[in-house]
């Protein structure tokens, strides 16, 4: 495994994804799939000539027709309609359009099968009769245009027709006459660039309109397609297809997995707005909707709906501490019940009660686990159409992904056990590093057929769609300098497990080098995360620290903190603009509260004991422009999905965790719509610790996947738990010298004046990629490495060598203004940087 990436399994995907809608498009465009009932008058276009014929229709035929001949065998030019009434006779065209009409329509009993008759100017052949008030699909069968007409219009269309219908056998009858436009909707007759979703393919209509209703199509209404940014309307017509099972695959679920920002929910509320009122038969698709979110989102849900549908159109009912789940179902007040998962499993027996007929999923990763309580109650829920939103659905776990599949789309990769002999086991097996030819490209078909089998349902797009509609987002990864007292902490707390070899104590170990790194003074406090029975542990740290100290503590102990410590002062006191500053120990955001208390910034704070109700207003006031709070302390863990902080334009994540997902879903926090900044990001690390190695596992991801994957691991978020001795010794080796283990690691060879690695590294790619293979795989990666690194790549690492590489040396006035840096950042050992 080592030294091949196990590339992201949604990338493939999508590229796999878009490949087909490519084709998909092209074969729609060719074919033009609206297959109209022709009933009387029930074309846009003979509507209003034929209003009074059309009251008194009395039967209704199939045509081809042309020009007249002599000739026994005619060139047909066009199917038609030909409308009788009283004596009247109506030829129109497959639109709608009057042709020609006669008077007198004589013996009325000739009217069959094979019978030519003209209709002024016209020659007409009946082809067969349409009963009204009959099924338009139990009619008999009729004559295939084709058999019998050599024009080219006709056979094309029927042809067209058939290939529509190949779920339908051969005979079947098709009395449906294909037209080139179903019914226009009002909208987009008036709407200048109206969005018009996709239509069903005739099976579609087969099973969903017996009664043969005209289709009409469905429009986004123009208050709301006019906001959508362009991949946000090719977002609502991918989901629109899918849930209404447009292609006809008994499949309707999909998995929205747009990196975060790009507006996921704006997208759910377009298509929920568009199908309570419409549907491609005139009826509204769905009546009702749940939407499921964490709790810190519910308000944001109910914020974006009076957002974008305002406050008369409709409001959702949302549930929390005033509303109860049990009185939506009395209330009838709305369509839309917006609930959090946790509110969710206590009002389960109502929500199972109730009927809805789309279910939303918001931060739908909640879901990955399928042995997980939750997920065994949201299968429970008896909602067909399901749309799963996540900004980070998984990163490398097949399994994670069987289950955010099987769950939106149940069944669609057979049982667990098939899917791990059939997919799981045969992709890892051809990524070890000892397989065999033979796995190597069983390993390959079988990606290639999982992406297939599931790309239809996915869609995901990632931020650069909309680095064209936002200010810059510059991301800066700084290595600080351990100070003397946290190298001399770190190392006695390494020897301390050197000594004892205990495997037992490790990850306490981790733990307390990580909150070294945070700040020193952090041993002597206990928190939430540590384990039990480990107080040698903390008692030998705290006698440590007191010795090393005298208990006294200061920012200058600690890096990172003066890093900390002099952004703030140069953005309170020069650049004005609001900073997030992350971590994932609440002793940390103690520690920042301290801070700001002291030098009096003003600050407000959500974490895990944040109760849903203050969420909201937190993050209100502080995007609040007007508010005078300029730091937000926000744990990772719990409130980094699904926020948008765009009162801030700096983002410091102080630590990282073992799983990347939760980092990205964390700096993704405020470059968003609505940003009127240019954004600066900043990841820190110590220099040589457990900080630097667990940030190179994250960004080397086959490394992670190998541990994740086959260790099941990712629950407890910490992969030292299977490690063997050797690795944990690694792990904790501190380099006190090295300016960057993560540079070091890199092999990269640069001199650190801000030179970009990769732009060496293309030219030696391209003749890698001459060299290599075509499979699946290579082509993902060809596609993904030198073009574009640093935005769609195949891995993070690759990812930092296309960013600028700074050695502390280096930093000058003008780097350090342009990665938004005070003067005064000295504890910097390496950087590195890049902008959107
Ligand atoms: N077309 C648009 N025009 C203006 N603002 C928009 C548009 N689309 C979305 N937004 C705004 O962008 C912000 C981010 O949108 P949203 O919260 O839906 O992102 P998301 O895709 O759900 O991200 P995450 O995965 O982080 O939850 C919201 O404030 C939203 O109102
Ligand atoms: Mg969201």
């Amino acid at each position: 495994m080592a030294g091949k990436d196990l590339t992201n399994v949604l990338d493939i995907l999508n590229e796999a994804y878009l490949d087909q809608e490519e084709q998909f498009d092209s074969t729609l465009s060719k074919e033009n799939h609206n297959y109209v009932y022709p009933e009387p008058g029930g074309t846009e276009v003979s509507e209003a000539q034929n209003s009074n014929h059309a009251t008194s229709v009395t039967r209704i035929f199939n045509v081809v027709y042309g020009k007249p001949s002599a000739k026994k065998h005619k060139s047909w030019e066009q199917d038609g309609v030909l409308e009788i009434s009283g004596t009247m006779a109506i030829l129109k065209d497959t639109l709608g359009k009057v042709i020609d009409s006669k008077v007198k329509v004589g013996d009325l009993e000739k009217y069959d099968t094979g019978y030519e008759t003209h209709v002024g100017s016209k020659c007409v052949q009946i082809l067969d009769e349409i009963k009204p008030g009959t099924s338009s699909l139990q009619s008999s069968p009729r004559l295939n245009a084709s058999d019998n007409v050599q024009s080219s219009t006709v056979n094309a269309q029927t042809s067209s027709v058939n290939a529509q219908t190949s779920s339908v056998s051969a005979s079947s009858s098709l009395p449906w006459r294909p037209v080139k436009k179903s019914r226009l909707s009002l909208h987009a007759k008036t709407e200048v660039n109206p969005l018009i979703l996709p239509k069903p393919i005739v099976d579609h209509q087969w099973k969903h309109n017996p009664s043969g209703k005209p289709l009409v199509d469905v429009t986004v209404d123009g208050f709301l397609s006019r906001v959508l940014k362009p991949h946000q309307r090719q977002g609502v017509s991918f989901l629109y297809e899918r849930v209404c099972d447009l292609a006809s695959l008994d499949l309707e679920g999909a998995i929205l997995a747009d990196e975060m920002g790009l507006g996921k929910t704006l997208q759910c509320i377009a298509l929920i707005w568009t199908l309570l009122r419409q549907g491609p038969y005139g009826m509204p698709v769905i009546r009702k909707v749940l939407i499921v979110t964490p709790s810190s989102l519910t308000s944001n849900w109910n914020d974006e709906f009076k957002k974008w549908l305002g406050l008369t159109r409709m409001c959702p009912y949302h549930v929390n501490q005033k509303n109860k789940a049990e009185d939506y179902v009395y209330s009838r007040v709305s369509p839309v019940l917006i609930i959090s998962y946790e509110m969710l499993i206590r009002a389960y027996q109502t929500i199972v009660d109730t009927e809805f007929d789309l279910l939303i999923c918001d931060e739908g990763h909640r879901l990955k686990n399928g042995k997980s309580k939750l997920y065994e109650l949201m299968t429970g829920l008896n909602i067909r159409k399901r749309i799963l939103l996540s900004g980070t659905p998984l990163q490398n776990d097949l399994q994670e992904f069987f289950y955010l599949n099987d769950f939106a789309n149940p069944g669609v990769l057979g049982s667990l056990r098939e899917f791990r002999k059939n997919f799981e086991e045969p992709i890892l097996e051809s990524r070890s590093p000892n397989s065999t030819e033979a796995q190597k490209s069983l390993g390959e078909l079988r990606s290639s057929q999982l992406a297939k089998r599931t790309a239809g349902f996915i869609l995901r797009r990632t931020s650069d769609v909309q680095a064209s509609l936002l200010n810059s987002k510059r991301e800066t990864l700084l290595v600080c300098r351990a100070t003397p007292l946290q190298q001399s902490l770190y190392l006695r707390c390494v020897e301390y497990w050197d000594a004892r070899a205990s495997r037992d104590s490790h990850l306490s170990v981790t733990h307390a080098l990580r909150k070294i790194c945070n700040h020193p003074g952090l041993v002597q406090q206990p928190d939430m995360m540590e384990e039990e029975g480990q107080d040698d542990l903390k008692s030998f740290l705290s006698q440590q620290w007191s010795s090393l100290s005298d208990n006294v503590f200061s920012t200058a102990q600690s890096g990172k903190l003066l890093l900390v410590d002099s952004l703030l002062r140069y953005l309170k006191h020069k650049a004005q603009e609001k900073i997030v500053l992350v971590s994932y120990f609440t002793l940390t955001l103690d520690l920042f509260e301290v801070l700001c208390k002291e030098m009096n910034y003003a600050c407000l704070r959500l974490d895990g004991s944040t109760n849903v109700q203050n969420r909201k207003s937190i993050v209100d006031q502080f995007n609040d422009p007007k508010s005078s709070n300029f730091v937000l302390l926000l744990s990772a863990r719990a409130g980094g999905a699904g926020l948008n902080l765009i009162g801030a334009s700096r983002l410091v994540l102080y630590d990282s965790d073992w799983n990347p997902a939760t980092d990205l879903q964390a700096m993704a926090r405020i470059w968003r719509h609505g940003q009127q900044k240019p954004v600066h990001i900043y990841i820190l690390l110590t220099a040589g610790t457990v900080e630097e190695k667990i940030f190179q596992r994250q960004i080397s991801k086959a490394d992670l996947t190998q541990c994740v994957i086959e260790n099941d691991l990712m629950q407890t978020n910490d992969l030292t738990a299977k490690m063997s001795l050797e690795e944990l010794k690694d792990l904790f080796t501190f380099e006190p010298y090295t300016e960057s283990f993560v540079h070091t690691s890199l092999q990269c060879d640069c001199d650190g004046t801000g030179e970009i690695p990769v732009l060496k590294l293309e030219e030696e790619e391209e003749q890698e990629e001459e060299d290599s293979e075509e499979c699946f795989l290579e082509v993902f990666k060809k596609r993904t490495t030198a073009k574009d690194a640093g935005n769609r790549t195949k891995n993070r690492q690759h990812m930092l060598m296309s960013w600028a590489h700074y050695h502390g040396d280096n930093l000058n006035e003008e780097v350090l203004e342009m990665v938004g840096l005070p003067q005064t950042a000295h504890t910097i050992s390496f950087m590195f940087t890049h902008t959107t």
